[in-house]
Parts: C-alpha cells; structure tokens; sequence
C-alpha cells in the first residue's frame, strides 16, 4: 500500500513515502525530540510549496495538512469525509471506549461523558480541586528549597483526576494505579507487537492490573450506589454506573472501565506538561509575572480567612488564562493527532485516496506568522480581544472530536497557579533546559526548581 499508490490515484499530493516501512517515521520523531514537530512539516511545506504533502509515518500514508484551512476542513469534515483515527496501539491497549469509537457511537459515549465535563457540573467541583491542590502543596512543596517539577506535578494531576473522576482518596491505590500508569503509557503510541519484551507488551499487561483495579472499585460503587452511601453525581464513574443514555441504555461495565482508563490517560499527562510550561515560562518572564502575582493576589485578598477557590473567582483570572493560553500556543502541549479518510476526496486540487491517515498540527498552526504576527515572541496580549482568527489556535482540537476536558483541564491549571503564585516564589536551576516531545513536550532534566515561601 505505501510503495504502490493506486494508478487510479495520480494526482496525489506532493511528497515522499520515504523508506520502505519506516516511511519518514525516524524524521517525524527526530524533530518531536528535537523539541519542534513542525520542523518536519515546515521543511516539507517549503520543499513542496503546497499547502498539503503526502508522507508515510506510524506505518500508514499519512496527508498532511497545513494551517487553519487544514484544520477547518478536518474539524469540519468529521464522519463526513474523514474520522478520527489513532495509531492502532491505540485501540487496542484502551479497548472499546470514546477513542476507539467513531460516528454515533462515539457521539452517545462522548455525550454521557461530558454530562461530567460541563461548566454546569465543573462549577460544582472548583473547591474539591482548590483543596486537593492545596493539600499537594502543602505535603510536597512547602518546606522544600528545591524539587523536580515535572515528576511531582505529575503526581498531582494523576492524584486529582483519580480524586475527581472516580472519587479515589486510597493513597495505595492512587500509587498503584500510578506506577501501572507509568508502565501503560510507554507503549500506547508504539509499534502493537505483542510478544514478551517490547514495550507494547509491557503495557497490556499494565492496563489489564489497571482494569482489574478499576473492576473491583465498579463492584464497590455498584453496592455504595444502592445502599445510597454514594450519589450517581459524586464522580464520572457513579454518573456512568447509574445513568443510561438518552434511550436509558447503560453502558457496558467494560465500556466504563475502558472509559475510565482513557480519561485517565487523555487527562494527567496533558494537564502536568502544560503546568511545568507554565513554570517554565513565567520564570523567564519577570513583567509577565508579576502581572499574574498582581491578578492572583488580588483575588486572594478577596477570600476570608481560608476560603475556597469558586467558578466565579476563575472568571475573574482573565490576565492569567491569557498568559496560560499564550503558553499552548508558544508550545503545544498535545502536537496534532490524527483522522482517517472515509472516502476518496479533493484537497487543494490533490486526490487523497480513502483509508490514507490525515494529520493536522497545531504547532505548526500555533507559529504560523500570517496568523500570529511575531509568533516566536510570547505575547499574551493576543488573547485580549476576539483573539486568535478562527482554526489558527487550536490546543484543544476542534469539531466533533474536540479535547472533551477543556473546561476542566482550564479549572486545573488556573486554580494551581492561583495557589502556586500565592505559596511559593520559584527559579530555575537551569535555565538552558531544553523541552523535548515526548510525545508530550516535557523537560529533559524534569525541570529542577529552587523553592522560597512567597512572604
Ligand atoms: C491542557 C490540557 C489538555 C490539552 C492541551 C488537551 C488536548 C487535546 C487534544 C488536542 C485532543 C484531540 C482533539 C482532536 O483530535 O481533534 C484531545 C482529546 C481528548 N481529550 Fe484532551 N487535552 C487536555 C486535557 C484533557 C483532560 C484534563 C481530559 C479529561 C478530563 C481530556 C480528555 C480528552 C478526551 C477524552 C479526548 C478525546 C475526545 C474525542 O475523541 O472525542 N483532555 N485533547
């Protein structure tokens, strides 16, 4: 399929399927680890001049499609003339659940999950969130001179998502369910070989110890739900147990295990990644700063003796979501991801034939200069306004498959820097630390900092 394109397609997109099986695939990798994924979209771009190039990464032929117009015709094509489509590890470490599902059946599970993911119902968890956060900083930041970013911000998010999505307060299952995290997620975007030794491998067998886990706390709600010691509106998982679709359908027990596994996995790492960016970022940016410490102490100020974060005070963090915003779009916490062409169809003159892989980048979108004038220049004053033109800033994806924890990732991070601001004043002990993707863009030294009480 790669070496051969179909005769009945000659008017492919320009571009190289590069070598046999590997493709470009050992370039597309060198630039996330070089810490620019759109290195290898740019050069191609230049070299081809079209706003679409064919490539062959992960195995597949991939189209790739460049800018807002790319991410426009993907976002708004979905189940129409494209899917969307993940590396076939994928799907098969996460078993039947939002990803691994396209058209209605994604449309129903995504539905019954955000019925969690709502500012209506994240309204209702603001100071659950304010104090977990409060007590991570308390346990493993205050009284420290210095301590690794990433790893312990990590932990912090994995903690909270299993506080929150399933009402987990067991430290020993939090740290078992973490170390099997560690595991698991080594092999989810990786060649799916499943014979002892290769990380895929590793990484089955780490989702099923999660899934039994997860198994036996189902079992345990089931019986908390009907003894009423717990309420169908306490977490995601309650909310799935005890609640159908709109046709009263409940899911699947294997389904809500599978949905629960993926949440985990689409919402720690993500959430972390951007919160050591964001340190990353503020500490080499003094004026920026110090805007932020004048808007968050202002804030604080508000609050009598202890009181927690609300929806209303985060409303009122506008400076500091900008700043935040400005951070995705300087560096992308998720690169791009993927669809699949659901028939033949025509891009800019050039036939994609149906079954190619599509990829839309958003940090090549995110430094495209005709969109964002000066873009390696971090300017949070971009957000202020209207902001961004439509589809050229796009962290969070866009169309049907949009990140469906938007609304919480947005809770997550601003009520951390809003405590992390008031606790702690911070400094890099090294400054020249590169980020890499990995797939995600992390530090390559884990960010080491040096920690003061702010007062
Ligand atoms: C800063 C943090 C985050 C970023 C930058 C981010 C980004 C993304 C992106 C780019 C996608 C793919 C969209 C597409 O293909 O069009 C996505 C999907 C998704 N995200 Fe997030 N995400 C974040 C946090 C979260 C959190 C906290 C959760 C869970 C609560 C979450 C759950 C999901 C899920 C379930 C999907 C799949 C949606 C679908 O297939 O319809 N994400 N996210």
């Amino acid at each position: 399929k790669l070496l051969k394109p179909k005769a009945s397609h000659p008017n492919l997109p320009p571009g190289s399927f590069g070598w046999p099986v590997i493709g470009e695939s050992l370039e597309f990798l060198r630039c996330q680890r070089g810490g620019c994924p759109e290195k290898f979209i740019r050069d191609r771009m230049s070299k081809y001049n079209s706003p679409v190039f064919r490539t062959s990464v992960l195995g597949e032929p991939m189209a790739v499609l460049y800018g807002p117009a790319g991410n426009k015709f993907l976002f708004s094509n979905e189940g129409k003339k494209v899917a969307l489509w993940w590396p076939s590890s994928v799907g098969k470490l996460m078993g039947r659940c939002l990803v691994s599902k396209v058209g209605d059946e994604a449309r129903s599970d995504k539905k019954m999950l955000m019925s969690f993911f709502n500012p209506e119902a994240l309204k209702r968890i603001v100071g659950v969130v304010d104090e977990v956060t409060k007590d991570h900083l308390r346990i493993h930041w205050e009284g420290k001179d210095q301590l690794e970013a990433y790893s312990t911000l990590k932990q912090h998010t994995f903690d909270l998502a299993c506080r929150l999505f399933m009402s987990i307060t067991d430290p020993q299952l939090v740290s078992r369910l973490a170390d099997h995290f560690h595991v698991f997620l080594r092999g989810v975007i990786d060649l799916p070989l499943n014979v002892p030794g290769t990380n895929f491998y590793r990484s089955k067998k780490a989702a099923d110890s999660i899934r039994k886990e997860l198994r036996v706390l189902v079992k345990q709600r089931r019986v908390e739900l009907e003894k009423k010691t717990a309420s169908p509106s306490q977490d995601i998982m309650t909310h799935l147990i005890a609640n159908g679709d709109e046709n009263g359908k409940l899911m699947p027990e294997a389904e809500i295990i599978n949905n629960m596994l993926n949440l985990l996995f689409a919402g720690h790492d993500t959430s972390s990644s951007t919160l050591v960016l964001i340190i990353k970022y503020l500490s080499e940016l003094p004026y920026v700063l110090e805007k932020v410490v004048a808007e968050q102490r202002e804030i604080a100020a508000s609050k009598a003796g202890g009181e927690l974060i609300q929806w209303g005070d985060l409303q009122k963090m506008r400076y500091s979501w900008n700043v935040i915003s400005e951070v995705m779009r300087m560096t992308a916490p998720v690169y791009g991801s993927f669809r699949e062409a659901l028939v033949d169809f025509t891009y800019e003159g050039y036939t994609i034939p149906k079954d190619w892989k599509l990829h839309w980048s958003a940090c090549t979108t995110h430094g495209d200069p005709d969109y964002h004038p000066r873009a390696p220049t971090f300017d949070e004053s971009r957000f202020e306004g209207s902001g961004p033109a439509p589809y050229s800033y796009v962290p969070f994806g866009g169309g049907p498959r949009m990140c469906l924890g938007l609304e919480f990732a947005r809770v997550e991070l601003l009520v951390f820097l809003h405590n992390l601001i008031n606790g702690f004043r911070w400094s890099l002990v090294n400054p020249d630390e590169k980020i890499i993707y990995d797939p995600m863009p992390i530090p390559v030294e884990g960010l080491p900092i040096r920690l003061r009480p702010r007062d």
